[in-house]
């Protein structure tokens, strides 16, 4: 899964991880953190998820990292919103209307980018990826973010055997290891097979979402 495999992606515009409306476990959960409305919100591997625009009205300034420009453009150009870009270093940053979406890679951040950083939603970031590159991607994620962040994360699971990722299957187990640690709640844990007819048509037999809210038990200084 490197930088060439998700630029063809936007390219060819095999974006079926893109959804036409915000996430509904997004809008029932993220009430549960508790994030005050002032909070900067970190969005990893955004795409031009919809999800933005509805954390940017609940008061959140968002900020995202993606590496296909295309999407972020995407995203510009199908809210009609405001942003100039700037070269910043090795990322191209569009701002305006309370948004930073850098485009580049996200291990190339470092955490001077994310400093104002309370909150984190992972909605098909975890799961993009392989197996060894989720563990670098937990980890770099744990350096970059300030003490006391709290993340609502979405994560699948199925037989990986079944189909190839992405999305990948993430387990109960794994989620716990990777954030080892951190205080880990799962809010939610349901059988969603038969809202992906496309997986089912593939061969998989079963498919867990589950929602879950991670702490940083650090206090924040
Ligand atoms: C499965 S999509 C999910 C997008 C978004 N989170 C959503 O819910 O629609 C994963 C996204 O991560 C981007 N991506 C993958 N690796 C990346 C990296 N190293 N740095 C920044 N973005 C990356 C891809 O271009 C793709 O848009």
């Amino acid at each position: 899964m490197d930088a060439a495999f998700w630029q063809a992606r936007w390219q060819r515009g095999e974006t079926g991880f893109h959804k036409a409306a915000v996430n509904p476990l997004l809008s029932h959960w993220w009430p549960k953190l508790q994030v005050p409305a002032s909070a900067a919100v970190w969005v990893p591997l955004c795409g031009k998820s919809l999800d933005m625009l509805w954390l940017r009205q609940q008061g959140h300034r968002v900020q995202g990292v993606e590496l296909a420009r295309s999407a972020i453009e995407a995203f510009i150009h199908e809210h009609q919103l405001t942003l100039d870009w700037q070269q910043q270093g090795e990322f191209s940053a569009a701002t305006g209307d309370g948004f930073e979406l850098l485009c580049g890679d996200f291990f190339a951040l470092t955490p001077d980018r994310l400093k104002g950083i309370s909150a984190v939603y992972d909605r098909a970031a975890l799961i993009a990826l392989p197996e060894a590159m989720r563990a670098q991607y937990v980890a770099h994620t744990r350096r970059l973010l300030p003490a006391g962040w709290r993340m609502l994360l979405v994560t699948l699971e199925y037989p990986q055997e079944q189909r190839p990722g992405p999305p990948f299957s993430v387990s109960d187990a794994e989620v716990k290891h990777l954030y080892a640690g951190c205080h880990i709640a799962l809010l939610d844990e349901q059988d969603v097979l038969s809202d992906h007819a496309v997986f089912a048509a593939q061969g998989m037999r079963e498919l867990v979402e589950r929602v879950y809210l991670i702490s940083d038990e650090r206090v924040a200084a």
